[in-house]
Formats: structure tokens, C-alpha cells, sequence
């Protein structure tokens, strides 16, 4: 559904030049549950904000559905965010407006594209399990229920993309996992495309695919043994695995063949004090050596 290449996004301010992207390559399939996770800093809402159509690369590809966003119109920008793209973010005051209840906090978006339907509002706030809480104000409602009513709201257009930023960044544990359950429910029903940008592991270790950007890069990729849902209808005490347990992890190889070595893994004593690696095939494997290490043959 969205392939980016080389993707670049300098912010220029008065003084200085931030390079929040540098040559990030990402591929989403359609139909994924995925997330993104990173330091704070490392370009995750930047990549959020270009998939989403809310600003521009500066430089680098990035297709969504085959076509070549870098190339759209205003015009196709608003279709794409009316019709394809829904957002969740972090702070759901961003959205929502605490006097009004929550169904009509679903339709006032839909009366500002001047479709409004009671019907629609309350389908979706059914699918999202707050059939029972509709007529609440937003303020008589917990963080959790509110944040359902968020994703309420980015429903609201049949998109096939839903982007959130942190969305259960606020909630505690339990209430994180019913939105993440609630992800999944629909990501299995209608087929959504789900990407989350987050820093909670306890909800990364729940989705299929996390991908991992440092210094506006991706550097690695985990990606789930076995499917989340598979897991689950076997082991439900599991849940608190450490990801490791749960996932692989895979370093990403970028178009000019450079690799980013995990996090940690150079910080052994025979590596640390080195900026070179020796590289040797040995079976179909390729094994990094400390530079001073002496292969034993034999
Ligand atoms: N509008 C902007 N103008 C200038 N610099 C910006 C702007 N937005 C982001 N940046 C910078 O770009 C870099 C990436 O920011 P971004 O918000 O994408 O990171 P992030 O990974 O989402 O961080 P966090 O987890 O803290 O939200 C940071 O150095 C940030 O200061």
C-alpha cells in the first residue's frame, strides 16, 4: 500500500537545518497491523506526517497505492486525507470537544464534510464498543472510552489507512490493550491498514511487524514468529514475554547495501574500541569478526 525510498525531510528554522529523514526506505503492505518504534527525536511523527499526507518530503519516493504522493495536487492531498487516510493521535483533546456527548463528537466531522448520519455515528460507535455510552458527555467518559470515541472519528470516512501517533501514550495498561485489541478487531474484519508509532514495547509486542527508526533511518525490522492472533488462542499467559521471545530481529540492508548493526551488539569488549569489523562468508553466513581476532582453523 505505501512504499517510500530515500526518504528525505529537512525542517529549516531561522537558524538551523534539522534533518528529522535521512533516506528512509519502508514498505507497508495492505492490510498490515504494524508499528513504528524509536527514540524520541528519531523522525517517527515526521514519517507519520508525510504517510498521512500532512507535509512533504523534501526529498526521496513515496507511492501510496502506485501512485507518487511527491506528485500530487492540493486537490488529491484533501481527497487522499478525506478518503484514504484516518488519524489517531496521543491527545485526543486534539479532536474532541469534552461538552458535547459522544455521538456528537462523531458527527461534527461528518456535518463539517457535510455529510452527517446519526446511523453512521452510531455504527461506529458500536464497533468501537461504546454502544452503551453514546449519549455521555466526552467529559463523563474514561481516557480509555475516549480515546475509542477518537478512533471513532477517524473511522468516520471509511479510511483504509489508519495512522496513530502514540494513541494509548495516556492510557494505562489495561486500557492501552483494549485499543489494541480494538486495532486488531478491525484490522482482521475490514482489512485497515493499521500503523502505530509508539514507545510503549508492550504494545509493540503485539503487532506483527515493528520496524525501527534511528536518526531518521530504519535500522531494524522484528517480525513475529508466529501471527499475533495465532498466539493468542495458544498462549494467553505468555503475553508478557520479553519481545525477543516473541519476535525476530532483523537489521535492514538498504538499497546501497549498508546495514546498521543492532543497538548494543558493537559494545562487546573485542568490538568497542574499533571502527572496523572483518567480514568473512563462511557456509552462507556472514560473520563480523573483531579486528584483531585470529580465526582458529581447523
Ligand atoms: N516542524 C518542525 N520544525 C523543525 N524541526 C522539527 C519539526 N518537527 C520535528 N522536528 C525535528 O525533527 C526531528 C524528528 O522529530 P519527530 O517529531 O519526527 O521525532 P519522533 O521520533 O516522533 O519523536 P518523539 O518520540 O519525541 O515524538 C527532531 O529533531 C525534531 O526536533
Amino acid at each position: 500500500m505505501i512504499y517510500c525510498e530515500g526518504l528525505v525531510k529537512i525542517y529549516k528554522t531561522a537558524e538551523l537545518e534539522v534533518v528529522a529523514l535521512q533516506g528512509l526506505d519502508m514498505t507497508i503492505e495492505d492490510g498490515e497491523l504494524m508499528a513504528i518504534i524509536g527514540n524520541s527525536g528519531s523522525g517517527k511523527s515526521t514519517l507519520l506526517n508525510m504517510l498521512g499526507g500532512l507535509d512533504k518530503p523534501s526529498a526521496g519516493k513515496l507511492f501510496v497505492d502506485g501512485k507518487d504522493m511527491l506528485s500530487f495536487t492540493e486537490k488529491d492531498l484533501k481527497v487522499y486525507k478525506r478518503e484514504t487516510v484516518g488519524f489517531v493521535w496521543q491527545n485526543n483533546s486534539r479532536n474532541l470537544i469534552p461538552y458535547l456527548s459522544a455521538i456528537e463528537n462523531v458527527e461534527l466531522p461528518m456535518l463539517l464534510h457535510g455529510k452527517r448520519s446519526r446511523a453512521r455515528a452510531i455504527e461506529l460507535l458500536t464497533a468501537v464498543g461504546l454502544e452503551k455510552r453514546m449519549k455521555n458527555r466526552l467529559s463523563e467518559l474514561s481516557g480509555g472510552e475516549q480515546q475509542r470515541v477518537a478512533i471513532a472519528i477517524a473511522l468516520a470516512n471509511n479510511p483504509r489507512l489508519l495512522l496513530a501517533d502514540e494513541p494509548t501514550g495516556s492510557l494505562d495498561t489495561t486500557t492501552s490493550d483494549q485499543v489494541l485489541d480494538l486495532f486488531r478487531s478491525l484490522n482482521r474484519s475490514t482489512g485497515l491498514t493499521v500503523v502505530i508509532v509508539t514507545h510503549d514495547p508492550h504494545l509493540a509486542q503485539k503487532v506483527d511487524r515493528v520496524v525501527q527508526i534511528r536518526d531518521g533511518k530504519t535500522s531494524a525490522e522484528m517480525i513475529r514468529r508466529t501471527s499475533y492472533s495465532e498466539e493468542l488462542a495458544i498462549l494467553d499467559a505468555e503475553e508478557k514475554q520479553k519481545m525477543s521471545d516473541s519476535h525476530i530481529e532483523y537489521a535492514v540492508i538498504d538499497k546501497a547495501g549498508r546495514l546498521q548493526i543492532p543497538a548494543g551488539y558493537l559494545d562487546a569488549e573485542e568490538f568497542k574500541d574499533s571502527n572496523k569489523v572483518r567480514v568473512e562468508m563462511e557456509e552462507g553466513r556472514i560473520v563480523l569478526y573483531p579486528p584483531k581476532e585470529t580465526k582458529l582453523s581447523g
